[in-house]
């Protein structure tokens, strides 16, 4: 412990509290020809239930982006074969967790989109028309704005 920690705390006065653990996400931005993106509601128990993401979820340890991405595409939608390039990442903090989101454009994949955790599913275009939006989905909305030269609200609020 450092000479001058706090009794019993470990704690250096007057330092940075370390940084909460960074948990990597993997994200899918499925893509139609038409420009169409999928949105799914939050499952119920999850953190923020009900709440409108793009699909995927946590990376998990010994899988890289793509494993993850293609297993967690097939857990939550049945799809597979996923043609899917790294688009850009972000971090959020929650109160829940801090997650770095890695979210990949999702061009082709094989079978049919099916909901198959019990949330709700919506090919969507902007301004996206369900809400709520959770706050980590924002930020692909305008990447997505910025990329089409969308101008106006990217949700409804
Ligand atoms: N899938 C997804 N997660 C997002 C988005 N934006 C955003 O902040 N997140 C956050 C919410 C969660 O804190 C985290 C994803 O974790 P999760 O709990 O849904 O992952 P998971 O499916 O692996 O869940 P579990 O097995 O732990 O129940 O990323 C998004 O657009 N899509």
């Amino acid at each position: 412990m450092a000479a001058n920690a706090a009794p019993g705390t470990g704690a250096v006065p007057g330092a940075t509290p370390a940084a909460r653990p960074l948990v990597p996400v993997a994200v899918g931005v499925l893509l139609r020809p038409d420009g169409s993106f999928l949105l799914a509601s939050r499952p119920a128990g999850k953190p923020y239930a009900g709440y409108w993401e793009f699909p995927g979820g946590k990376i998990e340890p010994g899988e890289n982006l793509s494993q993850a991405l293609e297993r967690e595409l097939r857990e939550e939608l049945d799809i597979r074969d996923l043609r899917a390039t790294f688009w850009r990442s972000c971090v959020m903090d929650y109160p829940h967790a801090r997650v770095e989101l890695q979210f990949c454009k999702v061009t082709q994949w094989s079978g049919e989109v099916r909901p198959c955790e019990g949330q709700a599913i919506a090919w969507q275009q902007l301004p996206v028309d369900v809400a709520p939006v959770l706050p980590g989905t924002l930020p692909v909305l305008q990447w997505l704005a910025r990329e089409r030269a969308h101008e106006g609200p990217t949700h409804i609020t």
